[in-house]
C-alpha cells in the first residue's frame, strides 16, 4: 500500500497519516470490527480507486467513533447519577460504584471485552483533527458526489483554513456552476456553537428575544457537552502503558492517572470554544452570560439580566460595565448569579487547586500553565470589537457599495420599507425628555426638509447625469443652494439653540434648521488653541497609520495618509511614559465635554461612548490638487449606503451608533471641508470649514449623509466621536483608559 493522498484539483501528495496507526478494536452494533481494519479497508479501497468501498469504510469509521464517544458519555452520565458521594474528589466509594456501573454500561453497549474501547492516541488525534475528510472529499468527488465532496472539503477547510490543498478545492467549488450556497455544510458542526452563533447573529440584528433563546440553548448544550468531554477524559487513558518504565505503586498510579484526567478536564471549556485547529473563542462561556445579560436587559427582564450579570462577574469580578449596571439598577444581594455558573466555577476552582497541589507535591514545574488560565483575561472590549470585526470583515468600513445609481427612492429620500430615521426615533423615544413636544418639533423639521428637498429638485441648476455611472458617495457636486457655515461665529450668534450650550466660551454656529436637516448643530469654542495644539502633538506622537482601518494607511484615497489614535492607546502610552499624562487626560476630558454637550443639545437622557478617534489626514506631497475623489466618501455612520440610495442598518455598519461628532483641531490646510449631501449622496447641501475648537454634531443615520472634501495640501486633524444610546455598547476600552489615567494622575500627585 502506498502512503499518500491526492487532492482532486492537483496531483499533490500528502504523507499518509494512516501509516502509523496502531491496531485497536471497536465494536459497533453486532458487527465487530477494529478501527484499523476499517481504516485499512478504507485506504485499500482508496488506492484501488474503489470509491464506493472507500466511502463505506470511512463513513463507518466516523459513525463508530461517534457511537463510541456518545456511549462513553452516556454511561458516564448514567453512572454519575447512581453515586451520590458528597466528596467526589476523594471518595473511593464513589470510584468503586462508578467503575462497576461503567463496566456494566459499557459491556451492554460494546459487548464483553473492554479492549473494544481502546483507541490509540494517534487515531484519536486523527479523528479530532478531522483528517478523515481529506480522504473523503476526494472519494466523494471521484464517486460523483459533488455536494458531499464540497461539504467534506468545507468541513476540513473550516478546521484548518491554512491547508493549501483544501484552499484550492474550495476555490474550485466556489467557481463551479453547480455550487449553491446551501452546499457549504460543516459536517462537524458543534450544536452548542451553532446556537451560540445564531445568538450572536440575532443579537447583532437587535432581535433580543431570539438572541435569548439561542444563547440559553447554547448554554444548556455547553454544559451537557462539557460533562461529555469530561467523561471522555476519564475513558481514554491506558494505565500502565504510559508509565511502564516507572514503578507504579497503587497510590502513585492513581495519582498519575488522576493528573492526566484532571488536565484533560480543565482543557474541556477551551476545547468547547474551539472553532478551528488554531483558534478557540476567547472566554467562550462567560460571553454567553454577557450577551444574555444585555439581551435580557433590552427585553426589560431585569431580574434575569441581573442573574446573568452576576454570573459574568464570577469570571471577571472587576468588570466596570457590569458593576455599574448592578449599581444603577440597585440590584440587591438577594439576587444570585445563575446557579449552573456558580457550580461550574466552583468545580473548576476545586480541580485547579487540586492539580496545583499535585504539581507542587511532586515538584512538577514544567506543566502547561495555560491549563489554569481558562479565562485568563477579559477581552470584553472584543465584545465591542466582535461587532467591529464583523463590521469590517468585508473590507472597508461604511463604504457604500459600488455600482450604478438606480434610485428607487421617493422624493424625500426615504425608501418605503426602511425608514431608519423614524425607527431611530422610536428606539430613543423613551429616552428623550419632553418626548411629545420634541417629536412634534422633529416632525416639523422633517416636513420642512421634505418641502425644501422638493423645491430644490425643481430649482437645481446642476446636472448630475455625468456622475450617474460613478459609484455613489465618492464624488459630489455642489448644489446651487449650498449652505456654507461661516468662518467666524459672529454672524450666527442669534441662532436658536435646541438645548443649552454648557461651556463657557462656546458659541452657537448653526442649529438644525440652519444646517438644512434634522438633528445637527455646529458650535465654536469647544477647545482652546493650546488644547488643539497639544492634541495634534499627541496624535503625531502616538498615532498609528491606518488605525481603525486594519492598518490601511490610505483607506479612502491614495492622495492622503490617515493616522489615528484612541483614548485607550493614549492612556497606555502615557502609562509607558511615552506621552505626558496631562495630554492623554486632555484627550479624555475633552471628549467627555463633547458627550455632555451633545447630550444636552439633543436633550437625551442617556448617551454612551462607542468610539473616539483622534485622526489626521495628510495630503501626500506632490499629489494632484485637482482631485475628483473625496477625503472621505459620502456615508452615514450607522448604515450601509447602497447604490440604489438606500441606507440599510446591516453588517458591516456600526448599527448601534446614534450620534456622531467631529471636533476640529486646525485650519491652515487646503480642502478638507466637512460636507453634508442630500439623499442622492451626490449634491452637497452644506459645507463646514474646519478650525480649532469647532464642533459639528449630527445623528448617525441616513438622514445625515456626510463626507470630507479632498485635503489637497497640509494636514487636517480632528477628534471624531461616535455615541450610542445602548448601554450594552458602552465602550469598555474607554473605561479601561479612565482607570489607567486615574492611576497616573494619583501617582503624579504623590
Ligand atoms: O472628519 C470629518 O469631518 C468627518 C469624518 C467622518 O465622517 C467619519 O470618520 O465617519
Ligand atoms: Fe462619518
Amino acid at each position: 500500500m502506498k502512503c499518500g493522498i491526492m487532492p482532486f484539483s492537483s496531483i499533490l501528495f500528502l504523507n499518509n497519516i494512516f501509516c502509523t496507526f496502531i491496531a485497536v478494536l471497536v465494536a459497533v452494533d453486532s458487527d465487530i470490527q477494529t478501527f484499523d481494519q476499517l481504516y485499512a479497508n478504507g485506504i485499500d479501497a482508496y488506492w484501488n480507486e474503489d470509491w464506493k468501498d472507500c466511502i463505506h469504510y470511512f463513513e463507518k469509521s466516523i459513525k463508530s467513533y461517534r457511537f463510541m464517544q456518545d456511549s462513553i458519555k452516556n454511561c458516564s452520565k448514567q453512572c454519575s447519577s447512581e453515586t451520590n458521594s458528597k466528596n467526589i474528589l476523594d471518595s473511593y466509594h464513589h470510584f468503586i460504584v462508578k467503575a462497576a456501573c461503567l463496566e456494566k454500561c459499557e459491556k451492554e453497549k460494546f459487548g464483553d471485552s473492554r479492549k473494544f474501547l481502546r483507541i490509540s492516541k494517534e487515531l484519536h488525534e486523527s479523528f479530532k483533527q478531522k483528517r478523515l475528510y481529506i480522504y473523503l472529499q476526494f472519494a466523494y468527488f471521484r464517486n460523483g458526489d459533488f455536494a458531499k465532496s464540497l461539504a467534506a472539503s468545507h468541513t476540513y477547510n473550516l478546521y484548518d483554513p491554512d491547508d493549501q490543498m483544501m484552499i484550492s478545492n474550495m476555490d474550485y467549488f466556489r467557481g463551479h456552476e453547480n455550487t449553491t450556497g446551501d452546499m457549504f455544510i460543516n459536517l462537524e458542526a458543534l450544536p452548542h456553537q451553532t446556537s451560540y452563533d445564531l445568538g450572536i447573529e440575532a443579537y447583532n440584528r437587535e432581535d433580543y428575544k431570539d438572541a435569548i433563546s439561542h444563547f440559553e440553548e447554547a448554554l444548556k448544550r455547553f454544559y451537557e457537552e462539557e460533562e461529555g468531554c469530561r467523561a471522555l477524559c476519564e475513558g481514554e487513558y491506558d494505565v500502565g502503558k504510559e508509565y511502564s518504565d516507572i514503578p507504579t505503586p497503587f497510590h502513585l498510579q492513581i495519582v498519575y492517572h488522576y493528573r492526566d484526567v484532571m488536565e484533560c478536564y480543565l482543557r474541556c471549556p477551551t476545547e468547547l470554544g474551539r472553532v478551528s485547529l488554531k483558534s478557540s473563542i476567547n472566554n467562550y462561556l462567560p460571553k454567553h452570560y454577557f450577551f444574555l445579560h444585555s439581551a435580557y436587559h433590552h427585553m426589560h427582564e431585569d431580574m434575569k439580566a441581573s442573574e446573568c450579570a452576576k454570573a459574568y462577574l464570577l469570571f471577571f469580578p472587576d468588570n466596570l460595565f457590569i458593576n455599574s449596571f448592578l449599581e444603577r439598577m440597585k440590584v440587591s444581594d438577594e439576587v444570585k448569579a445563575r446557579k449552573e455558573a456558580v457550580n461550574f466555577q466552583h468545580r473548576i476552582k476545586l480541580q485547579s487547586e487540586l492539580l496545583k497541589y499535585l504539581y507542587q507535591k511532586f515538584g512538577i514545574r514544567d506543566y502547561d500553565k495555560s491549563i489554569f488560565e481558562i479565562y485568563p483575561s477579559e477581552d470584553l472590549e472584543n465584545l465591542d470589537i466582535l461587532k467591529r470585526e464583523k463590521a469590517s470583515k468585508n473590507g472597508d468600513t461604511l463604504q457604500p457599495v459600488q455600482g450604478d445609481e438606480a434610485s428607487d427612492l421617493d422624493e424625500s429620500g426615504q425608501s418605503d420599507e426602511d425608514d431608519g430615521y423614524n425607527s431611530m426615533q422610536e428606539k430613543t423615544n423613551d429616552l428623550i425628555a419632553s418626548k411629545d413636544s420634541y417629536n412634534e418639533y422633529v416632525k416639523n423639521i422633517e416636513q420642512k426638509k421634505l418641502l425644501d428637498a422638493k423645491n430644490l429638485e425643481e430649482r437645481l441648476d446642476v446636472d448630475i447625469s455625468p456622475l450617474q455611472d460613478k459609484p455613489i458617495g465618492r464624488q459630489t457636486i455642489d448644489s446651487s443652494y449650498i449652505v456654507t457655515i461661516p468662518e467666524t461665529s459672529d454672524e450666527r450668534q442669534s441662532s436658536i439653540a435646541e438645548g443649552p450650550l454648557l461651556f463657557e466660551n462656546t458659541v452657537m454656529l448653526a442649529n438644525s434648521t440652519q444646517m438644512v436637516g434634522p438633528e445637527r448643530f455646529a458650535i465654536d469654542g469647544m477647545a482652546t488653541e493650546n488644547e488643539c495644539k497639544d492634541l495634534i502633538d499627541l496624535q503625531l506622537t502616538g498615532g498609528l497609520f491606518g488605525d481603525g482601518y486594519k492598518g490601511r494607511a490610505q483607506p479612502h484615497t491614495e492622495h492622503e495618509l490617515f493616522q489615528g489614535i484612541t483614548v485607550h492607546r493614549a492612556a497606555q502610552l502615557a502609562a509607558d511614559g511615552q506621552l505626558p499624562a496631562s495630554v492623554a487626560k486632555l484627550f479624555y476630558d475633552l471628549s467627555e465635554r463633547v458627550l455632555m454637550q451633545v447630550k444636552a443639545y439633543f436633550k437625551l437622557d442617556e448617551l454612551y461612548f462607542d468610539f473616539t478617534h483622534l485622526v489626521c489626514r495628510t495630503a501626500v506631497k506632490d499629489t494632484a490638487t485637482e482631485r475628483d475623489d473625496l477625503s472621505h466618501p459620502i456615508h452615514a455612520d450607522n448604515c450601509i449606503l447602497h447604490e440604489n440610495g438606500q441606507c440599510i442598518k446591516e453588517s458591516p455598519a456600526f448599527t448601534w451608533r446614534d450620534y456622531s461628532s467631529i471636533l476640529y483641531l486646525n485650519s491652515g490646510f487646503d480642502g478638507g471641508e466637512f460636507i453634508m449631501t442630500d439623499f442622492t449622496a451626490r449634491r452637497v447641501m452644506l459645507q463646514v470649514r474646519p478650525k480649532c475648537g469647532r464642533l459639528v454634531s449630527f445623528s448617525a443615520g441616513k438622514e445625515c449623509l456626510h463626507g470630507v472634501k479632498p485635503v489637497t495640501r497640509g494636514r487636517r486633524c480632528a477628534m471624531a466621536l461616535w455615541f450610542t444610546q445602548d448601554p450594552a455598547q458602552n465602550e469598555v476600552l474607554r473605561i479601561e483608559a479612565k482607570k489607567i489615567l486615574d492611576e497616573l494622575i494619583v501617582k503624579d500627585e504623590l
